[in-house]
């Protein structure tokens, strides 16, 4: 028998699937969620002698001298534990060690996707806390911390505070202070959308167990007042002379209070906390609630209600669940990986409450700033700070920047960083990079238009991803966007929270007092091309590009970036009837490709359909400034089918005159051809040519035609798992980047960096 899981409502979970479906997620391929790869070469005797004996005694006696050097030569430092005994699993209750290890297995993949922690499940075969608390420490030579999870209460608390008392690496309780500081952000900008303050907010807590006392004692630090908070558990009201199911740590949050069933304790409530079970809460009980009532249904994998059902009854709710398939994800996976990430990145001690206090306010705070577009698509829905958005969403990049950050200078500053940051601008730069490879090969380029900020058009202002880029060119300082659109441009940077719309400047073509001289410049570039002047009339009136690139040939701005609503022919024929290529250059496009560990330019991946020596001679020249402007050392490959002739065709020839032609310009780079892509990048290939120039791997790589270079970028994207950045075009008077129609607004942002730091000249 199996069952749908999704909820079929008006206000329905996004995500719908059946419990077959669930299995068979975990069951094909390699069964389970995990996998361990090598971060060294393993391939030769020489490989095996370095990673395993006699190499590895090297490493093995150093540690044994300097335990602190355990960081620098084995993975101990970037290696988090995720360990269970399967007494509290989700909201399932106790289900036993092993039953755990499916939520154990996804927390472990989790701190990978999201922070580049490595992770490790292990579930322990024991109820008893002591045998538990001597398991765990015994692994402290293995781990750079401890993250535990779904271990029932008051349990927990013994086993938490014990081991965070014998071990020197951060031990946390997930389920505890993960959860209770993402809702503690839920809480701040609820409690900010309601108008509320902290210290009149009457809230109701369901369960008592580890994450309900977290959390409670943490808007407790936020300025709830302890008599404000009624907690409740399986037997109702935990009010002060209760004997019956009670432990020190609910005993602490009991009060005066009549109320004895949950019913009667959230009558009135501002916030309901439910950290219990599925449906422990009903219709009527929300329906008695203040007015914006703040209901967060925290129970997994089934909340203490559905929010169709809270909506139902009060369609003046914020409500959150723990699901990712609602909207308002109050979960725990928003602050783990980034906490572990900072405070391993600092080497800290633990995880101390200053740490937990400023991962809560910078994830509060991410919510109230605008949604880049790669998470409102991931989403499927946009988000802005509101009812519905409370929170950010765990797939939100921005996450790694600011939270591991937040975490690692809390840890600076209460002392228990080990190992200090001194820069943290440059920090938070390599947790970009961390998660996205072309970060770091851009870093030049956000420097550079940082350095000198310029003012580039966004010549299509009216397609929504253009706009969401220019808005963040502008608020991350690369420079000074100027839009061409309608003026209802204004009311869309309004929708997508821009709170000084007028402060942009936007050029209409109807209104624009510049119209009469672009006619002019553009009639006298083009009368004698056939087109008359009522031609360039309509084309400086209706045409985006064209107005857009006069903006720039008169000097109004610097850059243009255009594309998202032509074809690139079309786009870069229009470009041409305003611009010229630079003086005595080859305009062409320049893909560049970029994995974990290799960056390589593609050429000419745009322009040139056959182009000639010549043609190619100039694309590796240029490409050859652009990859040194981004700080490469470059190494050119003209590629081929063939190598040095052999096997001879008649396409070779071009190729072949190309290098020829370099030879006489005496250009100061290594260039070499013709060959083969493996010739040109594997040095084991490279051996069967002594003779070559290249002193290592090619990665420039000018090939042969437009249709080998296209289709080789598109392929490597599509089959290599290689993040693409361009088409960058070069060799125009003046910097225009034209994207491609699908790109969105990251892309775009990066072609408009690339424009305003001057790289793709
Ligand atoms: N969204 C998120 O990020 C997270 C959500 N959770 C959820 O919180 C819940 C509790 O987890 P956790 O604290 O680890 O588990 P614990 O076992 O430590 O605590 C469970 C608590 O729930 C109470 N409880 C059980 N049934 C009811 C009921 N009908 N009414 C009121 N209280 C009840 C128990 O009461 P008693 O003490 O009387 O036994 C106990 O206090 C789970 O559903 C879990 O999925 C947990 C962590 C993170
Ligand atoms: C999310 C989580 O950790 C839990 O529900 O237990
Ligand atoms: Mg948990």
């Amino acid at each position: 028998m199996f069952h749908y899981v999704g909820i079929a409502m008006t206000e329905k979970s996004n995500v719908e699937f059946s419990e077959r479906e669930a299995l068979f997620f975990h069951a094909t391929g390699r069964p389970g969620k995990i996998e361990i790869i090598a971060s060294k070469p393993m391939a030769t005797q020489r490989d095996l002698s370095l990673a395993y004996s006699p190499g590895v005694a090297v490493p093995v006696r150093a540690i044994a001298e300097d335990p602190a050097t355990a960081y620098d030569y084995t993975a101990k430092g970037n290696l988090v534990a995720v360990i269970s005994n399967g007494t509290a699993i989700l909201g399932l209750g106790n289900l036993g060690a092993l039953a755990s290890k499916p939520v154990m297995e996804g927390k472990a993949v989790l701190f990978k996707r999201f922070a580049d922690v490595d992770s490790i499940d292990i579930e322990l075969k024991t109820e008893d806390v002591d045998r538990f608390i001597d398991a765990v420490e015994l692994m402290e030579p293995s781990f750079g911390g401890i993250n535990l999870e779904d271990i029932k209460a008051p349990e927990c608390f013994v086993i938490e505070t014990t081991l965070k008392e014998r071990m020197n690496i951060p031990v946390f309780h997930d389920d505890q202070h993960g959860t209770a500081i993402i809702a503690a952000a839920g809480v701040i900008n609820a409690a900010l959308l309601t108008g509320r303050d902290m210290k009149d907010m009457k809230v109701v807590v369901n369960g008592a167990g580890a994450a309900s006392i977290s959390c409670t004692e943490l808007i407790k630090a936020l300025g709830v007042p302890n008599e404000n908070v009624i907690m409740c558990d399986s037997k109702g009201v935990i009010y002060q002379g209760r004997t019956e199911g009670m432990n020190q740590w609910k005993s602490a949050h009991a009060v005066k209070t009549d109320a004895r069933t949950l019913t009667e304790a959230v009558k009135g409530a501002d916030v309901f906390l439910g950290l219990s079970v599925a449906g422990a809460m009903s219709q009527d009980m929300v329906k008695s609630m203040a007015a914006n009532p703040i209901i967060f249904a925290m129970a997994n994998p089934d909340p203490e209600i559905l929010p169709p059902d809270a909506h139902a009854v009060r369609p003046d709710a914020i409500v959150a669940t723990g699901r990712s398939d609602f909207p308002n994800q109050v979960n725990n996976v928003l602050g783990f990986p980034f906490i572990f990430r900072g405070a391993l990145d600092v080497r800290a001690t633990g995880i101390n409450e200053a740490m937990k206090l400023a991962a809560a306010k910078a994830i509060a705070d991410l919510a109230r700033e605008q949604v880049p577009e790669e998470v409102a698509k991931a989403y499927g829905r946009s988000h802005s700070f509101g009812p519905d958005y409370i929170i950010p969403a765990p797939f939100d990049p921005r996450l790694m920047e600011v939270v591991p950050a937040a975490v690692a200078q809390a840890a600076m500053d209460t002392g228990v960083a080990q190992k200090p940051i001194a820069d943290m601008a440059a920090y938070r730069d390599s947790l970009k990079a961390r998660l996205n490879p072309t970060t770091s090969v851009l870093t030049s380029a956000y420097e550079l238009a940082k350095a000198n900020p310029k003012r580039v058009v966004f010549a299509e202002a009216e397609e929504e991803v253009v706009l969401r880029a220019a808005i963040q060119f502008r608020e991350l300082g690369y420079g000074i966007p100027v839009l061409v659109g309608r003026d209802h441009v204004r009311d869309k940077l309004k929708e997508l929270g821009v709170r000084d719309p007028d402060s942009f400047e936007l050029h209409n073509s109807v209104n624009s007092p510049l119209v009469p001289e672009m006619v002019d410049l553009l009639y006298a570039r083009l009368q004698r091309r056939g087109y008359l002047r009522r031609d360039c009339e309509r084309m400086v009136n209706r045409d985006r590009n064209i107005f857009g690139s006069l903006l720039v040939k008169m000097g109004v701005a610097d850059a243009m970036i255009s594309g998202v609503t032509r074809p690139y022919g079309q786009t870069l024929r229009e470009v041409k009837r305003v611009m010229d290529p630079a003086a005595g250059r080859t305009p062409f496009g320049i893909h560049v490709m970029v994995t974990k560990d290799k960056t390589v330019f593609l050429a000419d991946t745009t322009v040139h359909e056959r182009p000639s020596a010549s043609e190619l001679a100039d694309i590796a020249e240029g490409t050859v400034a652009v990859a040194r402007r981004m700080g490469h050392d470059p190494r050119v490959a003209f590629l081929s089918y063939s190598n040095f002739g052999n096997p001879p065709g008649a396409f070779l020839d071009n190729v072949r005159d190309a290098v020829k032609l370099l030879d006489q310009r005496d250009v100061d780079f290594e260039y070499e051809g013709e060959m083969t892509p493996d010739a040109a990048l594997n040095p084991t290939v490279m051996k069967n040519y002594p003779f070559s120039r290249l002193s290592g791997p090619a990665n420039v790589l000018v090939m042969p035609g437009l249709q080998s270079a296209n289709i080789s970028a598109k392929l490597l994207r599509e089959l290599g798992g290689t993040s693409m950045i361009g088409p960058v075009l070069v060799g125009m008077e003046k910097s225009v980047q034209i994207a491609t129609m699908s790109s969105n607004a990251s892309e775009l942002l990066t072609l408009a960096v690339l424009a305003a730091g001057g790289i793709a000249l």
